[in-house]
């Protein structure tokens, strides 16, 4: 061993170190006459008991006696081909010395090594704090099996209802794994692209600055991570992103293990970058103002974190109050809560004009968490029937338009009369403005402003055109050519009213196309049923008013079509955010005609901010009043002529003879019965393509059932003539 220390050291140069060798090789001679014979002799390296670190020690250019020392290489070589095992420690071994890269290599496969001991080690550290919650929660359960049998007699219609949904939510989930979306954070929102004369945009820039300084910086890993995947924050004392669900089983966080195997089961693998920063804030006590794109998770950025900080169902009365422009989403928030608190017996409920304050009166106690419209709740408030004196957390969800006139009483009163001391108030929606942000902070305590992306930009995720179609007469035309063409269900069409909406339906139910309509006019119960047939594939197009808008999570929406153009940007930003969710890709078509243009800058601006393009003079557009979409004066409401082409008669004439004529060709080349044996197939457009005869690929789905796909499905022809009619009279009453 310390011949070869000695080679190194002349090697060095270093005569001082080669004395003490020389010293120390006498020493261990006089102790022990054979130790250096015996350091290298076969039974050493078989034995594996040679000190390797001495070949180690070699660097590159050790100029090597090799005569003098060819009996170990000798050695060596025999060893080699004789044992195996032995060929194996003497691999590790490098009687040449090694080159740096090597010596390198060596380092970083001993460093990892180490990395991977420590990791299996803290894997191993988890998995036993995890068996330990486990068995903790089981114990939990167990005491909590009591609570539960006697919580579910009680509970409301409303929660037994939406248990069919509930079953839906977790399929879809599973078809969003078989379709292997990419996680969101992958993705990553596009550099603003500037327009010259919106000085609006420079603003913001100089804000994100000061934002970026008061939050210390982007210097730390964290910030590393944040400005990776777009994600700004604001406030003091704000809490490190999450990159993992698994994070949050650790300290600070403590997740309960219910929600980490709810989140697990709704097969969410990695959280998306809103939730990577607002669920540790929330769960930190911090209040929270989110706005991030369509689609991007923002319902589960608020329902995990607010069940963790609940800890358990108490029966205290409502702890935490989520608030939400329709009674749609309000549903949806519902499930949300449903799908992540499976196991624990919380008792969530959403109000409805159904529920009556006698009704509640005596239950509210029961609740943990209630899920309202403003005035369901305020009615509420105003009869006395619930109290909020325990709310913990109030989400406003859509806040950007419950802060609006429209609503901004009623958001008033249910702040009023949320009275308790720690109450957290959060903000969520994909648009603010600041007017908003500014009322939202006079009411809140130091709170966390979380911005994913840049402010009031569309989805990165949504495929954006805009289509001239000269005069309104166009648009029909240009629909039906759209759908000639071949557009793959499920497909939302968005107008600007309820009577354009039921307009269109007519007009479309007579091409044969499985349309419905939805709007506030129609009953709840129809409202629920039809939501419940887009999202289950068996209505294919679906017309709508602004009351689908916000928040909507129909999965797989592959267009969005906007009949009428938008009247305000944040109206755009949603509506075509109904498609391209959770990562998915969408495309969105707006048509407009001369009247639209006073809107069309700033529509342009929002589609070129989210990456795609628009024709240069939409740029410079200049009408007599262009708006930036977002000032209460800005909105521009155009007036429109009708949809209707023909009178209604003319056109169930058209109806019944195409329906005689589809029949016939269908008899006449034996399709007919085939395609009867294959009636429930026709129910679902899933796996099918469209067809190119105008009908959006539903012509043999409406021959099969022989009736028109929507809500008269059950009636006979002239029934639905007369209903027709009707709901055409009727629906000019706003
Ligand atoms: N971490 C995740 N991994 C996978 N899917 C997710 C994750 N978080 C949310 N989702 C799914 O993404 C979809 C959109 O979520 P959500 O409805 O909460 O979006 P949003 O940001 O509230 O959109 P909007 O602004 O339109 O209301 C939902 O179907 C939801 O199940």
């Amino acid at each position: 061993m310390y011949v070869y220390e000695i080679i190194k050291s002349i090697n060095d140069g270093w005569i001082s170190i080669i004395l003490s060798q020389l010293r120390a090789i006498k020493k261990v001679s006089s102790s022990s006459p054979s130790s250096s014979d015996k350091l290298f002799s076969k039974e050493a390296i078989i034995n594996n008991k040679m000190d390797k670190s001495i070949f180690f020690s070699l660097g590159t250019g050790a100029r090597f006696n090799k005569q003098k020392y060819a009996r170990d290489v000798e050695l060596f070589k025999g060893i080699k081909s004789q044992e195996r095992d032995v060929h194996q420690a003497s691999s590790n071994l490098h009687f040449f010395g090694k080159s740096d890269v090597k010596v390198e290599q060596e380092k970083k496969q001993k460093e990892q090594q180490k990395e991977q001991q420590k990791k299996a080690a803290a894997e191993e550290e988890k998995n036993k704090k995890r068996q330990r919650e486990e068995e903790k929660e089981k114990e939990e359960e167990d005491e909590d099996e009591e609570d539960n049998s006697q919580d579910e007699e009680n509970s409301q219609d409303e929660e037994v209802d939406d248990e069919e949904e509930d079953k839906d939510d977790y399929n879809e989930s599973e078809d969003e794994d078989e379709e292997d979306v990419d996680i969101f954070q992958k993705k990553y929102v596009p550099t603003k692209i500037k327009n010259e004369d919106d000085s609006s945009d420079d603003e913001d820039d100089d804000e994100d600055k000061v934002k970026k300084e008061e939050n210390g910086g982007d210097n730390n890993s964290n910030g590393d991570i944040r400005t990776k995947l777009n994600i700004s924050v604001t406030g003091t004392d704000i809490p490190n992103v999450i990159q993992s669900f698994d994070e949050l089983l650790e300290e600070p966080y403590n997740m309960r293990q219910y929600i980490l195997k709810n989140i697990r089961a709704a097969k969410y693998k990695d959280p998306s970058p809103i939730q990577m920063q607002s669920i540790p804030a929330i769960i930190s006590g911090r209040e929270v103002i989110a706005c991030a794109p369509t689609g991007s998770g923002k319902t589960a950025a608020f329902s995990i974190p607010i069940l963790q900080s609940l800890h358990e169902p108490k029966k205290l009365g409502f702890r935490c109050v989520i608030v939400s422009p329709t009674r749609e989403l309000a549903q949806q928030i519902y499930r949300n809560f449903r799908l992540f608190s499976k196991g624990k017996p919380f008792k969530i409920c959403v109000l409805s004009k159904t529920v009556s304050g006698d009704q509640m009166a005596p239950i509210s106690k029961n609740f943990d968490i209630l899920i309202t419209t403003p005035q369901r709740i305020v009615n509420l408030i105003q009869s006395r029937v619930v109290k909020l004196n325990h709310v913990e957390h109030l989400v406003f969800d859509e806040a950007d338009k419950l802060f609006d006139d429209q609503f901004l009483e009623q958001v008033d009163s249910v702040i009023n009369a949320c009275k308790n001391a720690s109450l957290k108030i959060h903000l969520f929606s994909a648009t603010m403005n600041v007017v908003v942000e500014e009322m939202a902070r006079s009411i809140m305590k130091n709170p966390i402003k979380v911005l994913i992306g840049s402010q009031n930009s569309a989805s990165i995720n949504v495929d954006q055109k805009l289509l001239f179609v000269g005069k309104e007469d166009g648009k029909l035309l240009a629909l039906r050519q759209l759908f000639q063409k071949g557009l793959e269900p499920p497909i939302l069409i968005f107008v600007q009213s309820k009577e354009r909406a039921t307009e269109l339906f007519q007009e479309l139910i007579f091409d044969n196309i499985n349309v419905d309509v939805i709007h506030s006019d129609r009953t709840q119960q129809q409202r629920d049923t039809i939501v419940q047939r887009f999202r289950s594939g068996k209505i294919w197009v679906l017309i709508c008013t602004e009351l689908m808008a916000r928040g909507m999570d129909f999965k797989g929406v592959n267009y969005v079509i906007n009949f009428d153009f938008p009247n305000t940007i944040a109206s755009y930003v949603h509506r075509i955010g109904r498609t391209g969710r959770a990562g998915r890709q969408g495309k969105a078509i707006t048509l407009y005609t001369k009247d639209d243009f006073p809107m069309i800058p700033s529509i342009s601006n929002v589609i070129r901010n989210s990456g795609y393009d628009t024709p240069d003079w939409m740029q410079h557009l200049t009408t007599d009043k262009i708006t930036d979409g977002y000032a209460e004066d800005s909105e521009v409401k155009v007036r429109r002529k009708s949809v209707s082409t023909i009178p209604a008669n003319e056109r169930w004439k058209i109806h019944v003879n195409n329906k005689k004529e589809q029949t016939r060709k269908q008899i006449q080349y034996g399709q007919y019965n085939n395609s009867k044996n294959n009636n429930n197939q026709n129910n679902n457009y899933k796996g099918k393509k469209p067809n190119n005869n105008g009908n959006g690929g539903n012509q043999q789905n409406n021959n099969n059932n022989k009736k028109p796909n929507n809500n008269h499905n059950n009636k006979k022809p002239q029934q639905q003539q007369q209903d027709l009619k009707k709901r055409k009279f009727d629906s000019p009453k706003k």
